[in-house]
């Protein structure tokens, strides 16, 4: 990659995306974007308000256009776990960086979600988080041009290992 790429996280709530996506932008100086932030911004209200108004067809509809509308030139970039949904959004992104998918077993992700049924998350009402794993698992395996388990790991691990896997220096 470029050292002014963009650097594009993906994969399910609770997968780190946003905090290790701050704590990549602090390393590289880079500016950081959470596409969760751009869509509260565009409808001026928290994204569960939305979800609980509209429901999760108009969440993912409201973020596929966040993210078209959005340059992310050499961003660190935090997307949404339903962003996979949209090959639109995902082609968009991928002309700015790679897309780093952030895979996380659902055992973690169980422990990581234990506020599970009060959580916000883009999917048919009466899904639970397998079943949630089970239809994005491959979606993000073959869209992402990079994968990483970081679960074993701190997070300032997790963020060498990220840089590494990308070529990136980690005592940046
Ligand atoms: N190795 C790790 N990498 C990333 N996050 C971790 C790790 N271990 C624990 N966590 C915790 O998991 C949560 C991830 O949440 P968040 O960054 O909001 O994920 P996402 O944006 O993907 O939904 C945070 O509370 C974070 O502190
Ligand atoms: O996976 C999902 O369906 C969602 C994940 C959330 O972002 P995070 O992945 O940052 O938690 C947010 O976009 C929204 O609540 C829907
Ligand atoms: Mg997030």
């Amino acid at each position: 990659m470029n050292s002014d790429d963009a650097i594009i996280l993906i994969g399910m709530p609770a997968s780190g995306k946003s905090t290790l996506g701050r704590m990549l932008a602090a390393r590289l100086r880079r500016k950081f974007v959470d596409t969760d932030t751009l869509i509260e911004t565009a409808t001026g209200e928290p994204l569960q308000h939305t979800l609980d108004r509209e429901g999760y067809l108009k969440l993912r509809d409201l973020e596929e256009q966040a993210i078209l509308a959005e340059d992310f030139h050499s961003a660190i970039v935090a997307t949404g776990g339903s962003a996979v949904y949209s090959e639109a959004a995902m082609a968009h992104l991928r002309q700015f960086g790679p897309l780093v998918f952030l895979d996380v077993p659902l055992t973690e992700l169980n422990i990581r979600l234990s506020n599970f049924g009060s959580r916000g998350i883009a999917s048919a009402p009466g899904s639970g988080l397998a079943d949630i794993y089970a239809d994005r698992q491959p979606r993000y395996l073959r869209t992402a041009d990079y994968q990483i388990n970081v679960t074993e790991r701190s997070e300032t691990e997790a963020v060498n290992a990220i840089l590494e896997m990308l070529g990136l220096t980690p005592s940046v």
